[in-house]
């Protein structure tokens, strides 16, 4: 029986930063992973489709480019289905080679098929061939993943009426189409949909959409989104998805009735343990499929480690590589440094853009903090002007009394970007003066944060004018 200082089970984002950083340390390690998944959902089904696929809409549409060239723009005018899928399978493959490559030169052998325990050291891996091989392991990663949820109420085909992974396969564009769930999926798909022309309707059992974003963000999301033709149903729960002849019918608790070419189930993901046979490791899931773990990402069995979407929040691609990387280290004694879950920034790749860190403007309300808003518009930027951006805005949360970056919220082209100048500052924790001092390259966004921070310097300094604290905290003389 081969034997590994560590064994990995998943090769998406979390699983392969586990492997490479115990073979960085010197360990015989090695991954898992199901045939044709390499890379996990990030790769195959989730993050990089997705993305490409918006990135495909958003050039072929046209629709950046219509407040210059006029709202009839297209690069392309029947867009058909195959000429979106052709540049996600393009670059999926190329991750995925990636990906081959990263662990090929780092010395992880894959082994191919679905891995369960039979020990709490030991794997069975059942390879699609029939063949069966067990694995011996010092430490094990579990880094399983989600897949969608799916209610018996609702009718799947994998084509009608489809979840977050069967939508890529979709054989022709809706010309109409329910999302149900307003989560970050169905409100990036809705916003693909909207983009391609199709009619969209969302359903989501809350009564406000991504309420851990910025109500103000979130407001102009939606103005952006309705304006685009998409319809909201908040405070309603969707009874069933039917199937029918001439298309499909969702049904609301509220008895409404909504037919559509089809239907987008994205309601949340459960953990991919049940069949990794946790009791045989001594380890148990909760209802959700997944996983707790300590600080260290330790499970209840100290050598075996869980991490990314398994272990469920924030389940992203970004902080699951985090935890894969922290998870290998304490697994061999390495010092794990301290890594800033705090100032962790969130993308959401609607369309138009969204991207925050920190706090948003309710939750320092709700703590009693003073703080004041600085706020730059990308019409009053020369690159916004240049790009045809004039709904985008950067917006910058600052203690009143420390000057510190408390929060940086950001909507608009290149938003996911952007926000990381901001993440920096209040990383090292700097005061909006850093960014009032120094000189951003013109003409650009990035320029928006000294903008931002000027407005919100201003606003101060007017509050102080008043209170006759006027030059107290002038230009960081604090
Ligand atoms: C549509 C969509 C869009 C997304 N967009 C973003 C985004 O823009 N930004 C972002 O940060 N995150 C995004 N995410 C989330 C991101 O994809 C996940 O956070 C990330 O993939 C989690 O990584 P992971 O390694 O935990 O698991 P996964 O990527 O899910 O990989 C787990 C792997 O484990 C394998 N596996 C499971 N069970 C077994 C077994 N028994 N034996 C062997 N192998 C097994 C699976 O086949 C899978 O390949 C998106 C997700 C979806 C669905
Ligand atoms: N850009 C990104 O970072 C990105 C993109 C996509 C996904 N992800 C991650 O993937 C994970 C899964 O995303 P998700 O959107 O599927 O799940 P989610 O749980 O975040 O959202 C599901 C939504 O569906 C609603 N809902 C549930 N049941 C319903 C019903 N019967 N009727 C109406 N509404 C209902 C919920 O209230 C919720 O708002 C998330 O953790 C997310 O962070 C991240």
């Amino acid at each position: 029986m081969e034997h590994y200082d560590l064994v990995v089970i998943g090769s998406g984002p979390a699983g392969q930063k586990a492997a490479i950083a115990a073979a960085k340390l010197g360990k015989r390690a090695a991954v898992v992973e199901r045939r044709d998944m390499v890379g996990g959902v990030c790769i195959n089904t989730g993050t990089i489709p997705s993305k490409t696929l918006r990135e495909a809409v958003l050039y072929l549409t046209g629709l950046n480019e219509r407040e210059l060239y006029g709202q009839s723009y297209r690069v392309k005018s029947d867009i058909t289905v195959t000429d979106l899928s052709a540049r996600t399978t393009h670059v999926v493959a190329k991750e995925i080679d990636v990906i081959r490559n990263q662990l090929e030169r780092n010395n992880v052998p894959m082994y191919s098929g679905s891995a369960h325990f039979v020990g709490p050291k030991e794997i069975a891996i059942d390879a699609t061939d029939g063949d069966v091989k067990t694995i011996g392991a010092d430490n094990v990663v579990i880094a399983t993943g989600t897949r969608p949820a799916r209610p018996s109420t609702v009718d799947f085909d994998g084509e009608t009426i489809v979840d977050s992974d069967q939508v890529l396969s979709l054989r022709k564009l809706p010309k109409s189409a329910v999302v149900v769930g307003a989560g970050v999926i169905g409100i990036e798909y809705a916003s693909i949909f909207a983009a391609l022309g199709t009619k969209v309707t969302v359903i989501e059992q809350r009564d406000r959409l991504l309420p851990f974003c910025d109500r103000e963000i979130i407001d102009a999301l939606l103005y952006q989104l309705r304006d685009r033709g998409v319809t909201f149903r908040f405070s309603e729960m969707v009874e069933t998805v039917e199937r029918h002849e001439s298309g499909t019918l969702t049904v609301l608790k509220s008895g409404k009735q909504i037919p559509a070419d089809t239907v987008l189930y994205s309601a949340g993901r459960q953990g991919m343990t049940d069949r990794l046979d946790l009791a045989a490791a001594g380890l148990d899931a909760d209802k959700r499929g997944r996983l707790t773990v300590n600080d260290d990402f330790q499970t209840d069995v100290s050598h075996i480690y869980a991490v990314g979407d398994v272990i469920g929040f924030p389940a992203l691609a970004a902080t699951s590589m985090e935890q894969g990387r922290r998870a290998a280290y304490h697994a061999f004694g390495e010092p794990t440094g301290v890594t800033d879950m705090v100032h962790q920034p969130i993308g959401i790749y609607s369309i138009p853009e969204i991207s925050f860190v920190g706090k948003t403007e309710d939750e320092l309300t709700a703590e009693n903090v003073p703080f004041e808003v600085g706020v730059a518009r990308y019409r009053e930027l020369a690159r916004g002007a240049i790009m045809g951006d004039s709904y985008g805005l950067l917006k910058l949360l600052v203690h009143a009394k420390t000057r510190r970056l408390l929060g940086v919220h950001v909507f608009g082209t290149n938003a996911a970007e952007l926000v990381h100048i901001g993440q920096t500052v209040m990383g090292l924790d700097g005061t909006i003066d850093y960014l009032v001092q120094a000189v951003f390259n013109y003409p650009t966004l990035a320029e928006g944060y000294k903008v931002a921070a000027l407005d919100a310097v201003n606003k101060m300094r007017a509050v102080a004018r008043v209170t006759g604290d006027a030059e107290v905290h002038e230009l960081g003389s604090d």
